[in-house]
């Protein structure tokens, strides 16, 4: 009752039990309620959370957010947040706060560094060729094509990049999938991917001594899964810390360089994170890893198959490129020096930051205040009804100038990832629209908005933001060199975004049979797809 975010205005409550939850983060709803809400409101609001009570801060403000997600010390993800991670994929970087998180941080970094992701360029164009073979060996008729589940093979083929990328481990998803941590991790997900939480996981989360002393079949899947990840984890921490030990500095994967930075002798032991944290990573890249990059490829294969025109540019693009620096096989391209150059290619920029503009996969995060605080804001609120100007006026009392809100201690903060992303104040009025060459002349208010990539919010802002932007840029840039080259990508089906732990596609007509993305892929004629 005293919370002083009810001050603000916001959409009204229909009842004591329903939030505005479901408009702010189903993406069948959330870009229209944004938009009339930033309309109605501005870009400061008060939304209702689970019930009545619960006041959360939704911000559209580039000030406010950049302020939240750089103050660490005072707003982290909530507990039953990060209860909900760690049950997944334990306490690692993900799931991780303050201390902890900061220690985690520094000793992950130089896994990502721009030189050494540039030593596994040739494990992202591997992959990528070795799906382009296993669609081509699938297809019963090359000239027809055939349709495939592109969001169900990418996922496969992200899964190994990770996997050898990760810590040098082969799944060999995209030939079977018979691997027994894949089979483990995948079982663990199909499920809250596929049907979403239910009440009974929402209560465990709330009260977790009842997943111990009551586990349903979904609890119990869980721990077999996680039993099997966590012993093979265990395995490989042990064999790097061998390969360390015994001077062995050959392999470049993150698990590797990630034991090697944390026992090196200029690390503080007090620095160091333990044997169970360092495995906790395994699992924390298993997940931020694979399907976020494979989501974000697949709404992008789906955009180029509904706009065939865009495609046939990028094709011409790539194709070109490629025609400079004709090589005689696959091998001459899994270059990094032949990735510098793909990765500077326009189109090619302009349609990945599009994609991941118009779809973010991770739709929205969270944060909790830790303490009484105030967040700055850049933009006037706006409220509603007669008593709006007596309101207006009592928050000019504690801010005169309009710059700033209170927020109290455990009150929550919506930070809205895709409501930022698709924002026609900032992008303009075509923002809920797919349009790649508006990157080619961006208004001024996307020049400056904030995010860690191309001033977009997918990849989130500030010290907790993304670590493995970069990896996936590559690799998503090298699978379209690879796949648009190769084939066409057609026959888009009616598609849903869901947000289900990330944003996915499901085809409208077969909601029940779970996410997917059917699309005709058919073989070009040219060389490489003669192979
Ligand atoms: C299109 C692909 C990806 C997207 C859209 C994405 C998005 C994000 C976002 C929004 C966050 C911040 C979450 C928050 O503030 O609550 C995040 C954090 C993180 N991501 Fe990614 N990610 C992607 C790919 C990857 C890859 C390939 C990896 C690892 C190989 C990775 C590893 C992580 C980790 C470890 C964190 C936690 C960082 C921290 O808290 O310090 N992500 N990601």
């Amino acid at each position: 009752i005293r919370s002083p975010l009810r001050d603000l205005p916001g959409p009204r409550s229909k009842g004591l039990f329903s939030g505005h939850m479901p408009y702010a983060m189903d993406p069948h709803w959330s870009p229209a309620a944004h938009d009339q809400w930033s309309k109605r409101f501005g870009l400061n609001m008060c939304i209702k959370g689970l019930n009545w009570f619960d006041n959360r801060l939704l911000t559209l403000d580039p000030r406010a957010v950049t302020y939240v997600l750089n103050q660490t010390t005072v707003y982290e993800k909530p507990p039953v947040s990060r209860r909900l991670l760690a049950s997944l994929i334990g306490a690692g970087l993900l799931a991780s706060e303050g201390s902890h998180h900061r220690r985690q941080r520094k000793v992950m970094n130089p896994a990502f560094s721009p030189a050494n992701l540039r030593e596994l360029t040739p494990v992202f164009f591997g992959k990528a060729y070795e799906l382009r073979e296993k669609w081509l060996s699938l297809m019963t008729d090359k000239s027809k094509g055939e349709h495939f589940d592109v969001t169900h093979w990418l996922g496969r083929a992200t899964f190994d990049v990770i996997g050898i990328a990760g810590f040098g481990y082969q799944f060999n998803a995209i030939q079977e999938e018979n691997e027994e941590v894949y089979m483990a991790y995948k079982t663990m997900f199909e499920r809250t991917v596929n049907k979403g939480q239910d009440l009974m996981d929402v209560t465990y989360l709330y009260f977790p001594i009842l997943a111990t002393l009551f586990p349903n079949e979904h609890v119990r899947i869980k721990r077999r899964s996680q039993a099997i990840i966590y012993k093979a984890g265990k395995a490989l921490v042990e064999k790097k810390k061998r390969e360390f030990r015994e001077g062995n500095t050959k392999s470049r994967d993150l698990l590797s360089l990630l034991v090697r930075s944390n026992m090196a002798a200029d690390v503080d032991p007090s620095q160091r994170i333990s044997d169970l944290d360092i495995s906790n990573q395994i699992n924390t890249f298993l997940f931020a890893g694979s399907d976020t990059t494979s989501l974000g490829l697949s709404w992008c294969l789906l955009f180029l198959a509904q706009k065939p025109e865009i495609q046939a540019r990028l094709r011409t693009e790539l194709d070109s490129l490629a025609r400079q620096y004709e090589h005689s096989d696959d091998d001459g391209y899994a270059t990094a020096e032949f990735f510098a150059l793909i990765d500077k290619l326009p189109l090619l920029d302009n349609i990945c930051r599009e994609t991941l503009r118009f779809v973010p996969p991770v739709h929205s995060s969270i944060r909790v205040a830790l303490k009484d605080d105030v967040i700055p804001i850049s933009s006037q609120m706006r409220f509603e009804g007669k008593d709006a100007e007596a309101k207006l006026a009592h928050m000019k009392k504690s801010f005169p100038a309009g710059d700033g809100i209170r927020i109290a201690k455990g009150e929550f903060i919506h930070i809205a990832v895709e409501g930022f992303n698709l924002s026609k104040d900032v992008w303009g009025e075509d923002a809920h629209e797919f349009n790649p060459d508006r990157w080619d002349n961006l208004p001024d208010a996307a020049r400056s908005a904030p995010g860690l990539y191309s001033n977009i919010m997918t990849f989130g802002a500030g010290p907790r933001s993304c670590i493995g932007m970069r990896f996936s840029m590559i690799e998503m840039k090298t699978f379209l060199f690879v796949f648009i080259r190769t084939f066409s990508f057609s026959d888009p089906p009616n598609v849903m975004r869901v947000n289900v732990i990330l944003t996915r596609p499901f085809v409208k007509e077969a909601y029940n049979k779970g996410s997917q993305l059917p699309l005709l892929i058919t073989p070009l004629h040219g060389p490489l797809s003669d192979s």
